[in-house]
């Protein structure tokens, strides 16, 4: 199933940069790793934000969930999430 998820990241002012370093780079590893796996398929800087939107690939909904729940970054993100279905003028067979 895919997924198109937003995430808006809103880091509280007062944390320490140490501490916002440690999460983005735990956040920078955990995405490399499911684009790697496959169920992150896209990942994209939305221009002007703090935000990405960003394509998932996973078997069910529930599997989207427990996943965007163990971003290092999903406390302070606002997430919303949109279910995808294939185009029926779409040209690419992978897109279900
Ligand atoms: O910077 C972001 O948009 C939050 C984020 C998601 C994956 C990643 O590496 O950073």
């Amino acid at each position: 199933m895919l997924f198109k998820v937003t995430m808006d990241v809103q880091l509280p002012h007062t944390m320490p940069k140490e501490t916002a370093d440690a999460l983005k780079s735990r956040e920078r590893e955990l995405a490399q790793s499911l684009q790697r796996s496959g169920k992150w398929r896209h990942l994209w800087r939305v221009v002007g934000r703090y935000a990405n939107v960003s394509i998932f690939d996973v078997a069910s909904s529930a599997e989207l969930h427990d996943l965007l729940l163990t971003l290092p970054l999903f406390p302070y993100m606002k997430i919303e999430v949109e279910a995808l279905c294939r185009h029926p003028s779409s040209i690419h067979e992978d897109e279900r």
